[in-house]
């Protein structure tokens, strides 16, 4: 944030700002008595609010009239920050001028979403903070039959339970992330809903002679999703080759309905989106439009997804907020910069000063982009709270550190030990024990010489504290509240000892 002035001021006060050149009034404010961080004030203001890295852009010159903050608009942005793959036209920026509703689909083939579709809610946000409204769907229909897009294979059937359970989940993901503050500086407050509302109830037969008939087979057979399929020895089923009817539905339905305008989604959703296009064309002559995001990959070019191993979970049930911190931490020097444009809401200039830092190596302090990426993306997903708590577990988890940087309390160690392996001893066994048999016994070291190899060449740590004795013992002094007491050999390894009566 170098460069920039930090200032924490009650909401109450924001009310209006004045800037060195400018007169400002802010009109998005959450509830009261919520502190704000002011980042910037430019074109417009980067607020955090509460818990939540919020970033509200409404606000304007004086006067206080509704007018979108930023000069810019939210198309210019999101292709600035390199947000935008295609849209369905020219005419896309000219709608955007005033608000819209713009919805993405989400299929609930999981728990919980994942990284890849934290894109699809950063737009939306981007979108609410320039004052349309997010319309989020959730595909409770779709869900049963399996999109066919990005896949090279049959997507399984899930059964009704399996989808109210996912249903359940990835809401939580989204009302966690947008924001759904409630009062009059809020206008844009997002929507939920789910196609099974409408879908569901549709019978085969009036789907036939009401969608079916306005589409041409020729067209469905065009789109990539199905090209691909239709090539390799599986094939299609008739149900995910009419899977993008239904989605092509949807946006028909959201449009007559609740007045949406605009669909968005990930590069792969494409063909699906200009399905609805077409059919909205033929089945009500309305021009509705679209555009996508590229999708967020791997270091290896894989796509981010759910069906991937390792998935990068957004519920803190399926992983832990320390752990979502540490897989954004350890992004590469290359992928750094374009992730914080992807995923963060910070200023372009910011993100461009830090850009041009870390290519001035003398100045610049290694992993400090990658610090604000995970600090920012935790916060967005798992709030102030969740940063805190990856923090100080990475820090107690890093040996070496200065005892007071990693204060082992009771509640981190708790909490570490999730995260590293832990083992039951009783108490009676480990008290004034040597601390040589313990690291044998506990299975961290294989043998005695080795565990004092390690000690001698000041590789061991209690609690963090490296240990300089080869006789030193384990005493009372060492138990944390009594139970608990880590063990750290080298940089990495690690093993929490909970004492039990
Ligand atoms: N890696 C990604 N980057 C950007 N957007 C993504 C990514 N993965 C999914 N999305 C987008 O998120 C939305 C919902 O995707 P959906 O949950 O159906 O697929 P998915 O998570 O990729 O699932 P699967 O891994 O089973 O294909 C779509 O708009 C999709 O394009
Ligand atoms: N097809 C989208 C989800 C979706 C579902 C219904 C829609 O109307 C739009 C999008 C996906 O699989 O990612």
């Amino acid at each position: 944030m170098a460069g920039h002035s930090l200032t924490f001021v009650p909401l109450q006060q924001l009310r209006i700002w004045y800037t060195r050149n400018n007169l400002y009034t802010a009109l998005s404010f959450a509830k009261h008595g919520v502190f704000v961080r002011y980042v910037k004030l430019s074109n417009f203001a980067y607020f955090r609010i509460g818990k939540r890295s919020v970033h509200q852009l409404h606000c304007c010159k004086s006067g206080g009239a509704s007018q979108a903050a930023s000069k810019k608009t939210v198309i210019q942005v999101l292709r600035e920050r390199g947000l935008l793959d295609q849209t369905t036209g020219p005419e896309v920026e000219k709608l955007c001028q005033k608000p819209v509703r713009i919805y993405v689909g989400f299929d609930p083939t999981a728990e919980s979403l994942h990284i890849g579709n934290l894109l699809g809610i950063v737009i939306l946000r981007w979108f609410q903070a320039h004052g349309h409204q997010p319309v989020v769907l959730l595909g409770g229909a779709t869900g049963k039959i399996g999109d066919p897009s990005g896949k090279s294979a049959e997507r399984p059937l899930l059964d009704d339970e399996t989808i109210a359970k996912n249903l359940q989940g990835i809401k939580r993901n989204f009302e966690q992330i947008l924001v759904f503050s409630h009062d009059s500086f809020n206008p844009v407050e997002p929507i939920i809903l789910n196609n099974d509302d409408w879908l569901g109830k549709m019978g085969f037969l009036e789907f036939l002679r009401d969608v079916g008939k306005y589409t041409r087979v020729g067209t469905m057979l065009g789109k990539e999703s199905v090209r691909n399929r239709m090539n390799n020895e599986e094939g299609i089923s008739f149900t995910e080759f009419s899977y993008q009817l239904l989605q092509a539905y949807d946006f028909v339905h959201l449009h007559k309905h609740y007045g949406v305008d605009l669909q968005a989604g990930g590069s792969d959703q494409w063909g699906n989106i200009v399905a609805g296009k077409d059919l909205a064309r033929r089945l009500l002559g309305a021009n509705l439009h679209g555009l996508t995001f590229p999708l967020l990959t791997s270091s290896d070019g894989r796509k981010f997804g759910k069906s991937e191993k390792g998935a990068i979970w957004l519920s803190p049930e399926k992983l832990s907020p320390f752990e979502f911190y540490q897989f954004l931490y350890q992004t590469s020097d290359a992928d750094v910069i374009r992730l914080l444009k992807y995923l963060t809401f910070l200023p372009l200039s910011e993100i461009g000063e830090l850009e041009l830092s870390m290519k001035n190596s003398s100045f610049y302090k290694p992993n400090t982009a990658q610090k604000l990426l995970a600090e920012e993306v935790t916060r967005l997903v798992h709030g102030d709270e969740g940063v805190k708590f990856a923090q100080r577990v990475t820090s107690a988890s890093s040996p070496g550190r200065l005892v007071e940087e990693s204060i082992l309390d009771f509640d981190t160690l708790r909490q570490l030990k999730d995260e590293i392996p832990s083992k039951e001893i009783r108490k009676e066994h480990l008290l004034k024990k040597s601390l040589i048999e313990v690291l044998v016994e506990c299975g961290i070291m294989k043998s005695k010489s080795e565990a004092k190899r390690f000690i001698i060449n000041g590789g061991c740590y209690i609690n963090n504290r490296r240990v300089e004795e080869l006789d030193r013992s384990i005493g009372q002094e060492d138990l944390v509240e009594n139970s608990m007491l880590l063990l750290g050999i080298g940089k990495k390894q690690k093993i929490l000892l909970v004492a039990v009566e």
